[in-house]
Order: structure tokens, then C-alpha cells, then sequence
């Protein structure tokens, strides 16, 4: 199979856009396409699936997209890839109240990426997995629920973290290490 080092990441998202920009800016030509693709219901990788077969509508040649869950262990994993919702009413402030009645607050952040050479091509998923807990907001309000998420065995939340450090531990970082592996560069 070829392996196409220009690929067209669909997103509506731009601090996702630029997270994934650095991290793969070294090996991979990254163009962004901004449409927002639809949002599935399901497992976190059937949900990544349907989106990439979404945005080969848009798209000739290798497309790449991702979908992002964050998931309270004390809710069976709930939001999941609901978390857009929660974060829009509820805001940051809003989810360690989720676990209010829980004593335990611990979670995980999950990305799926989804990738396909084109249209009529299969789609590989590519999940990356951070374990941490849900704290009260501390940091910048720059993206989503990141002041709220500290991951396991440190003292900041992704929000406090310096960007290099959070791309190191991240859900998204190790998600697309694969990818990188899978592409072979
Ligand atoms: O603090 C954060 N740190 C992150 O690293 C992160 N990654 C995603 N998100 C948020 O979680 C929801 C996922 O929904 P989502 O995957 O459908 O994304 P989206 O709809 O914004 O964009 P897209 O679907 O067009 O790519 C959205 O509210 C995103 O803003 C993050 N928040
Ligand atoms: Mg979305």
C-alpha cells in the first residue's frame, strides 16, 4: 500500500488542528480541512470509523480525523465521546460536580484517529489512552476540559502542563505515535 506523507486532517477544531500539527510536524505534511463532521453515537472507535468515512466525502486522496472522550470511571465512562455536550453547558467548573456524590474521581482521556489512503480504502483506528482524575479547573481556559484533567502520577493538569510535556504523556500523543508507526515515518 502507499503511504501518502500529505494528509488532510478534517476537523472543526483548531486547538486539536495545532496539537496535531506539532506533534507530527516533523514527519508528516499535515493540511486541515475545516468541516464539522458529524457527531455518532457508539463505541469511541465505531464513532472514529463513521466520521473518517464522513470526511472521505470531502476529501480525495489520505484523510485523517480524530474524536476525543473523556470518561469518568465512577459513570461506567460516561460522558465518553458525550463530553463535547457536558463542556458546552456545564463548562469546565461543571464536570468535577459530575462526581460530586463519588469518591471516585478518577478517569481517562481517549483519542481515536482514524486514517484512510481514500475513498473505497479500509480505515485503521489508532487509540491513545491517559489515565488521570477529574479536579477542580486549575490553569488556562484555552482548551476544552484540559484544567480539570491531571493526569496519573503528576501534579498539573494538562492545562498547567508545558505544551512538551502534555504531548509526551497525552492521549493524542500516544494515539499518534501508532499512526506514525503504522505510516512508517
Ligand atoms: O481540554 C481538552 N483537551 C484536549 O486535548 C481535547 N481534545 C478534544 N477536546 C474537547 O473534547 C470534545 C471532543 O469532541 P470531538 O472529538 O467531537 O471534537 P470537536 O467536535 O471539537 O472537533 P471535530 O470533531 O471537528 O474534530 C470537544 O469539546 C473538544 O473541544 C479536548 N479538550
Ligand atoms: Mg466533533
Amino acid at each position: 500500500m502507499s503511504k501518502s506523507n500529505v494528509i488532510k486532517f478534517v476537523t472543526g477544531n483548531r486547538n486539536k488542528l495545532l496539537e496535531v500539527q506539532k506533534i507530527l510536524a516533523s514527519t508528516l505534511e499535515i493540511t486541515p480541512l475545516d468541516i464539522d463532521l458529524p457527531e455518532y453515537q457508539g463505541e469511541p472507535n465505531e464513532i472514529a470509523t463513521l466520521k473518517c468515512q464522513a470526511a472521505l466525502e470531502h476529501v480525495d486522496g489520505p484523510v485523517l480525523i480524530e474524536d476525543t472522550s473523556l470518561c469518568f470511571n465512577a459513570l461506567g465512562g460516561l460522558p465518553g465521546p458525550y463530553i463535547k455536550w457536558f463542556l458546552k453547558e456545564l463548562k469546565p467548573e461543571g464536570l468535577p460536580k459530575l462526581l460530586a456524590a463519588f469518591e471516585d474521581k478518577t478517569a481517562y482521556a481517549l483519542c481515536n484517529f482514524a486514517y484512510s489512503e481514500g475513498k473505497g480504502q479500509p480505515i485503521q483506528v489508532f487509540e491513545g489512552r491517559t489515565d488521570g482524575k477529574i479536579v477542580e479547573p486549575r490553569g488556562p481556559r484555552t482548551f476544552g476540559w484540559d484544567p480539570c484533567f491531571e493526569p496519573l502520577g503528576y501534579d498539573q493538569t494538562y492545562a498547567e502542563m508545558p505544551y512538551d510535556l502534555k504531548k509526551s504523556i497525552s492521549n493524542r500523543g500516544k494515539a499518534l505515535k501508532k499512526l506514525r508507526e503504522y505510516l512508517n515515518c
